[in-house]
C-alpha cells in the first residue's frame, strides 16, 4: 500500500521539490521490497538488453527506470534523463524541473546481494531538453541517491549540507537521521579497480604505489583498500568512515575517460561530497566546475576526504621523471 508521506522529516526539502522527492522515496520503497524478495540470481539480475553506453542491461536495471519515469508523470519533471535510455524523455511540458537518473547503480552487484541504489541530479528544467543537463555541474539545485543495503537510506543535498535518511521498515517513510554529514578527514583507505593497474596513467599508478609502499614508502604508514563496484556503496563508505574513491581514465577501448557518467553519477555524488565537507574532481579539477558535451558523457572520477583528492591532483603535476622513479626514490610526498 502507498503512503501518503513517503518521508517523515521536511524540514530540509525545498517546498517546490517535494512532489518529485516524494516520488523518488515511493519508488525507492518499492524496489527495496523488490529486492528483498528476489530471486536475486534468478529474474532480477537477467540479462534483458544493452544501453547506449554498450553495458548490459538487467531486469532490474529497466525495471527501475520504468518505475522513475512512470511516478515522475505527475511530480512537476518536465525533463528526465536516464542511464537506460538513449534520449531526454519528456514527461510533463508544464513541469519546472529536469531530473537525471541512474536508476539502478551497481548492477554487477544484484546476483550477490551486495549494495545497490539509485542516483539523482535535478536542474531547472530550460526550454530545451538536452540544455537542461548540459550546463556545469554546480547548477544542481539538488542531487543524491537511494542505497539498497542491510539499511535503505536516502542521502541528498540540496545545497545546504547533505542530509541522511533512514527508511524505516514499519512506517515505510524516509526519516531524518543526520542532518549535517560530514567526510571524515583522518582515514587509510583507498578505492580502486587495482585489476586496471597496467592500463593506469602515470600519476595513478604512482599515488597507489605510494600507498601500497606503506611504512616503507614516502607515505610512511600502511593503507587499506577496498572495492565493491557500487559507487554508492563506496560513496556511503566515504561519507561515514572518510578515504578516497578513483575511477581514472585509462588505456583500455572506451575507457579513455573512465567508465562513471558525468551527468547521473559523478555531478550528483560530487555535489553530495562537496556539501559533507570533502571533495571531487576529474583526478584534476573540481567535478563541480564540469560541463558534459553529451547525455551519457563519461568523466574520471576521484573524491573523498579533501586533502586525499587534492594530493591525487598534485601527483599529475609532477615532473615526469618524478612519477616515473620508484616510490623509494619519490621523495616529494609525505603522508
Ligand atoms: O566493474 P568496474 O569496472 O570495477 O566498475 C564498477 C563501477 O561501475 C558501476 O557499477 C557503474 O554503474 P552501473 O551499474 O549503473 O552501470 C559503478 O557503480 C561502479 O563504481
Ligand atoms: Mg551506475
Ligand atoms: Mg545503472
Amino acid at each position: 500500500m502507498q503512503n501518503e508521506n513517503p518521508i517523515r522529516d521536511l524540514q530540509h526539502i525545498p517546498t517546490e521539490l517535494l512532489p518529485l522527492m516524494n516520488a523518488l522515496c515511493e519508488v525507492g520503497t518499492e524496489l527495496a521490497r523488490t529486492i528483498q524478495r528476489g530471486p536475486l540470481g534468478g529474474a532480477l539480475a537477467a540479462s534483458v538488453g544493452e544501453n547506449l553506453g554498450g553495458d548490459t542491461q538487467k531486469a532490474l536495471d529497466v525495471m527501475a527506470d520504468d518505475a522513475f519515469a512512470e511516478k515522475l508523470k505527475t511530480a512537476d519533471v518536465r525533463w528526465y534523463a536516464s542511464e537506460e535510455q538513449d534520449d531526454v524523455v519528456e514527461l510533463d511540458p508544464n513541469g519546472r524541473f529536469a531530473l537525471a537518473i541512474d536508476p539502478l547503480d551497481g548492477s554487477s552487484n544484484i546476483d550477490v546481494n551486495v549494495s545497490i541504489g539509485t542516483i539523482f541530479s535535478i536542474f531547472d528544467a530550460k526550454e530545451d531538453g538536452n540544455a537542461s543537463f548540459l550546463r556545469p555541474a554546480s547548477e544542481q539545485i539538488g542531487g543524491g541517491y537511494i542505497i539498497y543495503g542491510p539499511q535503505t537510506m536516502l542521502v541528498v543535498t540540496f545545497g545546504k549540507g547533505t542530509q541522511e535518511y533512514l527508511l524505516d521498515p514499519d512506517s515505510k517513510q524516509f526519516v531524518l537521521v543526520e542532518e549535517a554529514v560530514k567526510v571524515p578527514e583522518t582515514s587509510r583507505e583507498f578505492a580502486i579497480n587495482a585489476s586496471n593497474y597496467r592500463h593506469w596513467p602515470k600519476p595513478i599508478r604512482a599515488y597507489i604505489d605510494d600507498c601500497l609502499a606503506g611504512e616503507d614508502g614516502p607515505r610512511e604508514g600502511n593503507f587499506n583498500m577496498r572495492w565493491v563496484a557500487s559507487l554508492v556503496a563506496e560513496t556511503h563508505r566515504i561519507l561515514t568512515r572518510g578515504g578516497v574513491f578513483l575511477y581514472p581514465g585509462d588505456s583500455r577501448k572506451g575507457y579513455e575517460r573512465g567508465r562513471l557518467r558525468m551527468i547521473y553519477e559523478c555531478a550528483p555524488i560530487g555535489f553530495v561530497i562537496e556539501q559533507a565537507g570533502g571533495s571531487a574532481t576529474d583526478a584534476q579539477d573540481p567535478i563541480l566546475s564540469k560541463t558534459a558535451d553529451k547525455l551519457h558523457a563519461r568523466t574520471p572520477f576521484v573524491f573523498g576526504s579533501k586533502d586525499k583528492v587534492s594530493r591525487v591532483a598534485a601527483y599529475h603535476d609532477l615532473p615526469e621523471q618524478e612519477v616515473n622513479a620508484l616510490f623509494g626514490n619519490r621523495g616529494l610526498f609525505r603522508a
